[in-house]
Formats: C-alpha cells, structure tokens, sequence
C-alpha cells in the first residue's frame, strides 16, 4: 500500500461539485474509497466516509442548509470567538462566510502532503467582519485524507499589520456515534472545564 503513498496525484483525487445551494464543496478521495467533503461555506467538513463508505461525522436532521447559517453537523470552525466567550455571535463569524481556495498557501512540513489528498482554504475578514472585530487576519485551514482514511485538519492564523490581538477557537465536530451511553470523554481529569450542558465548572 506504500506504493499508493508514492503515486498518489492528489490533484487528480481532488474534485470540485455544487451543492443544493451552489456552493462549491471540495471532495477528497484516497486509493482505498475512503472521501471527505469540504464546503467553501465556513470551510466546514461536511462529509467523512471510510473506505466501507460509511458516514463518520453526524448532521442534525434539524439542520438547517441556508446560508449564511452554518448547518448543525460536520466540522464547524469556530474563530474567532468560540461559544458565547465573547460579544460576537455564538462560535464566532468564520463558520458563516464563504471561503476560497489558496492556490499557492505558504508551505507546511513535506510530510503533511505525502500520499495524501488535500485542499488549502482562505478567509480574509471582509470591511463589514472588521466593523464587528476589528483585527486583520488571514486564517488559512488545511484538510488533508491520509492514505489509511485519517481526515486532519491543520489552521494556521496569521496577524497581517502586527497589531496584537486575542482569538479564540475550536473544531466543532459532530462525530456519528452508536451509543452516546458508551461514549467517553477522558484526559479532562487534571484540568479546569466548563461543561456548558449543565453550566457547571469543574
Ligand atoms: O446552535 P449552534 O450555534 O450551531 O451551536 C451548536 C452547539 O454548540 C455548542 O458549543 C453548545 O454547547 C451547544 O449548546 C450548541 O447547541
């Protein structure tokens, strides 16, 4: 299978479709079938399938796909603000704009794309985002499909005029689980938490 990892062309795994709306969604795809799909909508992953074909990531069936909302599953990015930590909108205003792809991002690491297929997103804040958060910034997410069917997600926040500011962040990811009684969230333990279910801090 190594030799997969040597050939790969992932421009070739790489395909660009219109969803219900028009939108362009990224699909990546490995030698093996596994797919995901990235739309330019809040660069949110919205689609994880292994190589059997099954659907790795939950979408809500009270989700809602019109733009500018962000439909409830996936991956959803949340910058610049996460939650309600803040005075923008819950999960802050990136997982609601349109994205576009960076044909030429400044490199990452070699080994990030070896045998993998991938794309590089772009957001830069529009006039109307800089009135509610006034910081320049160029948030550039790379989703990349391994060759085993690993989907990573590597974001990368560049200040652009050197003025300091503070962000915060996170992958909102719905994975589709059989049992949520069986699930587990561990590594907590030594660490201060919020749990928003129940709006106790531990
Ligand atoms: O409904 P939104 O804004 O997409 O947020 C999704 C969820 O985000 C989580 O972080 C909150 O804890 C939930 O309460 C919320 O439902």
């Amino acid at each position: 299978m190594g030799h997969y990892a040597q050939v790969w062309d992932h421009k070739a795994a790489t395909e660009i479709i219109k969803d219900w709306n028009g939108i362009d969604q990224v699909v990546l795809r490995n030698p093996h079938g596994a797919s995901a799909k990235i739309s330019l909508h809040g660069g949110q992953v919205v689609s994880w399938r292994n190589d059997q074909g099954e659907e790795l990531l939950f979408t809500s069936n009270k989700a809602i796909f019109k733009p500018p909302k962000s439909m409830r599953g996936g991956i959803q990015i949340c910058y610049p603000q996460f939650g309600d930590c803040g005075s923008l909108d819950q999960h802050g205003f990136a997982r609601n704009k349109m994205w576009v792809i960076d044909e030429n991002p400044p490199p990452l690491n070699s080994n990030e794309t070896l045998g993998k297929s991938f794309v590089d997103l772009l957001l830069k804040p529009s006039e109307e985002d800089l009135k509610h958060w006034p910081h320049s910034f160029e948030f550039r997410l790379r989703v990349s499909l391994a060759v085993d069917g690993d989907l990573t997600l590597i974001s990368r926040i560049r200040n652009i005029n050197g003025k300091p500011f503070s962000f915060s962040f996170a992958y909102h990811t719905y994975l589709s689980v059989s049992d949520i009684s069986e699930v587990r969230i561990e590594g907590l333990e030594t660490l201060d938490y919020l749990d928003n279910l129940s709006k106790k801090s531990f």
